[in-house]
């Protein structure tokens, strides 16, 4: 696990989708996996710029959400959709059927969550996985418990991880109770792995992943069994890992 510590929020966006970039320059149809939330937009943003002054081509990426919460359709705003449509196919200039997102409004979720492994095996399965962590260690919405082999499929949202999603809403009880997210072994299948947190409040879950067991109840240490993980964060979300500045003895492997 690579794990990279810069002064800034904006460092790390920087930073981060320099990675993504390089990717995209050496492989212009890759298959990208994008994260929601606050944490990946400056990412998203930085690709754009790009793109507009540097003319990076991102109009070949295929993109995957990596969940949706369950009874937000579409068109409403703070669907996951609708986050990508704003945050990655209209400014990537990439058409709407390039961009996968987890069905969340189907009467059958189960059949539509393994429509969603289906699609991204189709894919090919995906080249790079952009990843934010919740505040209690989640990926995609993978909660605490979550078995750490789990696929697509439905969950019900714990209260911290409604709470902590609720400045999204106009409402804390709008925020929705259920998800579809990538199980915790789908986003392990990823090639590559790239986890940016920013902030004070993730600190005790970034070190949680980095430092601690590998454990249910901290999903993210899941990264740890995976071959290319790059962890890039801000001084003040690496504020409580014991060996942040230091040589890390398996960084790079
Ligand atoms: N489902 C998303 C995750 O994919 C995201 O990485 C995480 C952190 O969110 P934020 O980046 O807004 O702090 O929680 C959200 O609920």
């Amino acid at each position: 696990m690579d794990v990279v510590v810069l002064p800034t929020a904006a460092d790390v966006a920087a930073h981060a989708a320099g990675v993504v970039a390089d990717r995209i320059a050496a492989q212009p149809a890759l298959v990208l996996g994008v994260a929601t939330g606050s944490s990946p937009v400056g990412i998203y943003r930085e690709l754009a710029r790009r793109r507009r002054e540097e003319g990076l081509d991102l109009s070949r990426l295929e993109c995957f959400a990596l969940d949706e919460y369950v009874g937000l359709p579409g068109h409403d705003p703070h669907s996951y959709a609708a986050y990508l449509r704003r945050e990655v196919a209209d400014p990537f200039g990439l058409s709407a059927e390039r961009v996968h997102v987890p069905d969340g409004v189907r009467a059958d979720l189960e059949g539509a969550a393994q429509d969603y492994e289906q699609s991204i095996a189709v894919a090919g399965g995906i080249d790079l996985q952009i990843l934010g962590i919740g505040t209690n260690g989640h990926i995609g919405f993978n909660e605490p418990l979550s078995a750490l082999s789990s696929r697509t499929r439905v969950l019900a949202l714990s209260a911290q991880t409604r709470a902590d999603n609720a400045r999204f809403f106009d409402a804390p009880d709008d925020v929705p109770t259920h998800c579809l997210t990538q199980g915790l072994g789908t986003i392990l299948e990823a090639r590559q792995l790239l986890l940016v947190a920013q902030g004070e409040r993730k600190a005790q879950a970034v070190a949680a992943a980095v430092e601690g067991p590998v454990a249910a109840r901290c999903p993210a240490s899941v990264l740890q069994f995976h071959r290319r993980t790059t962890i890039v964060v801000d001084e003040a979300a690496a504020s409580r890992l014991a060996l942040a500045g230091h040589e890390r003895p398996d960084a790079g492997a």
